[in-house]
């Protein structure tokens, strides 16, 4: 379970991220956070594994605070946490396997990870891993071979391979076409179901969020202006919401492609 408790995060040059924050996230939910660009999503996700530190309140996960959490109880904390980025971001010169091991560097002393000396168990965990996003025949192939959404398993394949409990994954399709992002949407959610892992997807598309997931949080500005069932997030709700009617441009069935186009602001 993940809490939020009256989360505030303030950016140094006093912008805030977020306000006053309640939330409370079951094992197993798969939620989409919507927003229009600048709403707080990023801030939210990053706060959460605290690549972040927020200003105020507090956020716990499985019953450890990880807002006051240090060193070695911080590390622990962040294992059970794997993090899926816009940009995949994976080593391009090294190969799809070693990519994946990198999801088990948290088990292992600094040196052994830096060595690249693996045991056995993780290798076989990093093939189950790629078998489960159906990339496993890429194994030996350099990150920076393949196609966007293949790069994307990549990622998702890394954090099967970290055994995380959580996944949070920040705009994962922005970059990718509309059939790969619904491929890749496809994954995540299978994984989600098959594995009962906990997945929080910020994402751009009203129409794909409802698609996918099962609970859908609203942000403007920083605050929360919706959480509810996806029967709830209509057209309609999110048009009052944002103070003017959804556009072409965040409906993926609109044929945005690439997608992630933006250009508006809470
Ligand atoms: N490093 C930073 N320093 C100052 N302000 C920031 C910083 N990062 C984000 N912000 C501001 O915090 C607010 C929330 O930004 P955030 O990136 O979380 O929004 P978002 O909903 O993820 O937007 P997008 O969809 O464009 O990524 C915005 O006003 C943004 O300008």
């Amino acid at each position: 379970m993940i809490e939020l408790r009256q989360v505030s995060k303030e950016y140094p040059n006093g912008t805030k991220g977020l306000n006053k924050i309640n939330l409370t996230i079951g094992q197993g939910e798969f939620i989409a956070v919507v927003g229009l660009s600048g709403a707080g999503k990023s801030t939210l996700l990053r706060s959460i594994n605290r690549l972040h530190d927020i200003t105020e309140g507090d956020i716990i996960i499985n019953g450890k605070s990880i807002t006051k959490s240090h060193g070695k109880a911080l590390r622990m904390i962040r294992r059970d946490i794997g993090m899926i980025f816009q940009s995949f971001n994976l080593v391009k010169r090294s190969t799809v396997l070693r990519n994946v091991l990198a999801g088990r560097v948290g088990y292992h002393s600094t040196l052994r990870s830096i060595l690249g000396r693996f045991p056995a168990a993780d290798v076989d965990l990093a093939f189950g891993a790629l078998e489960r996003v159906g990339i496993a025949d890429k194994a030996y192939i350099r990150a920076d071979q393949l196609s966007g959404g293949q790069q994307q398993r990549v990622a998702i394949a890394r954090v099967l391979a970290q055994e995380a409990k959580i996944i949070l994954a920040d705009e994962p399709v922005a970059s990718l076409d509309p059939l790969t992002t619904k491929q890749v949407m496809d994954d995540l959610k299978r994984i989600n179901q098959e594995l009962g892992i906990t997945t929080i997807v910020n994402l751009h598309f009203i129409d794909l969020a409802r698609e996918y997931a099962t609970r859908i949080i609203g942000l403007r500005a920083g605050e929360v202006v919706f959480d509810g069932p996806v029967s709830d997030a209509t057209n309609e709700r999110f048009a009052a919401i944002y103070g003017r009617p959804i556009q072409e441009d965040e409906l993926l069935d609109k044929g945005n492609a690439p997608a992630g186009q933006k250009g508006i602001t809470a």
